[in-house]
C-alpha cells in the first residue's frame, strides 16, 4: 500500500500504557484527522512513525516499506511537521529550505526547483528571501509544511501543526493541507480541534491509547454534529466525568 498502514500497535512507558493495539489505515488522497484529547496517544504515535522510538508490538507500513525492516526506505517517504517549530530564525526561508534539502541529498538545480515547487504549494514563493524572523506565525508553519514536502514524500504528518496560530492563519493551513491531499498525499493530521476537519475526510479517533472510531466524518458526526460526537465519546470514562 502507497500510504500508511498501522497495524497492532502498542507502546509503553515503563508501566504506563501509551497505545494499545493501535490500527488503521490512510491512503493516498486522504486526509485523516487522528482525533484526540490531552494524553490521547498521539505524539507517541508520530514518535513512532518517525522512529524516534520503537513499538513494543505491531507493524507500520510507509509506502509499502515496514520502517522496522526498511527504516531509511520508510522515513524517505514521510514528510513531518512536528508540534514544536524547527526553524533557524536568522536565515532566510530560502536557506532554511536549503540545509533541509541538503539533509535529503539534494542539491544544487534539483534542491532550487523542489524549494520552488514546494514553497509555491503552500503560497509561500513570494517571501523565499525574507528573513524567517520577519515572518508571521502562520507563515512560518507555512514554510515548515513546504520544507516537509521539500523530498516530494507520499505521506505527510503534521502534530497538531495550527497550536497558536490566530483562527485565519489556522483556516489557511487546513486549506492548504487538504488540497495537498487531494493531490495525492497521504496526510495524517493529529489535532484535538474538530473544526480543522472537513466532513468528508476520515477521522481517527483516539482516547487513552486506543482508536475508538475510524470512518468518514460525517459518519461521526451523524445528526448532532463533530464535536459533540467527540466529546461524548471521549467524555465517558475520563478523568473529567470519573
Ligand atoms: N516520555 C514519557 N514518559 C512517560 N509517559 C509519557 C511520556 N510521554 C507521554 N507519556 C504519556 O503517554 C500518554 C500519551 O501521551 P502523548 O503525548 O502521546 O499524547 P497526546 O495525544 O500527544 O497529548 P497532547 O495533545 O497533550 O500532546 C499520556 O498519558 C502521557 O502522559
Amino acid at each position: 500500500m502507497k500510504g500508511l498502514d498501522i497495524r497492532h500497535v502498542s507502546y509503553r512507558y515503563g508501566e504506563r500504557r501509551a497505545l494499545d493495539d493501535v490500527s488503521f489505515a490512510v491512503t493516498p488522497g486522504r486526509f485523516c484527522a487522528l482525533l484526540g484529547p490531552n494524553g490521547a496517544g498521539k505524539s507517541t504515535l508520530f514518535a513512532l512513525l518517525t522512529r524516534l522510538i520503537v513499538a513494543d508490538e505491531g507493524t507500520i507500513g510507509v509506502a509499502g516499506f515496514d520502517i522496522a525492516r526498511s527504516p531509511r526506505s520508510a522515513l524517505a517517504r514521510i514528510g513531518v511537521v512536528f508540534q514544536q517549530p524547527t526553524l533557524d530564525l536568522d536565515m532566510t526561508v530560502r536557506r532554511n529550505m536549503r540545509y533541509f534539502a541538503g539533509l535529503h541529498g539534494l542539491s544544487g538545480r534539483e534542491a532550487a526547483d523542489a524549494i520552488e515547487r514546494s514553497l509555491a504549494q503552500l503560497g509561500m514563493a513570494e517571501r523565499a528571501d525574507e528573513q524567517v524572523r520577519a515572518l508571521n506565525g502562520g507563515h512560518r508553519r507555512r514554510m515548515e509544511i513546504a520544507r516537509a514536502l521539500v523530498h516530494r514524500p507520499d505521506i505527510l504528518l503534521l502534530d497538531e501543526p495550527t497550536v497558536g496560530l490566530d483562527a485565519a492563519s489556522r483556516q489557511a493551513i487546513t486549506d492548504h493541507v487538504h488540497r495537498l491531499a487531494e493531490g495525492g498525499l497521504a496526510v495524517l493530521w493529529a489535532t484535538h480541534l474538530v473544526d480543522e476537519i472537513d466532513l468528508s475526510d476520515q477521522v481517527v479517533v483516539l482516547h487513552r491509547g486506543k482508536v475508538l472510531s475510524d470512518g468518514s466524518a460525517s459518519d461521526l458526526a451523524g445528526g448532532q454534529g463533530l464535536a459533540k460526537a467527540f466529546l461524548a465519546m471521549t467524555a465517558e470514562g475520563s478523568e473529567a466525568t470519573a
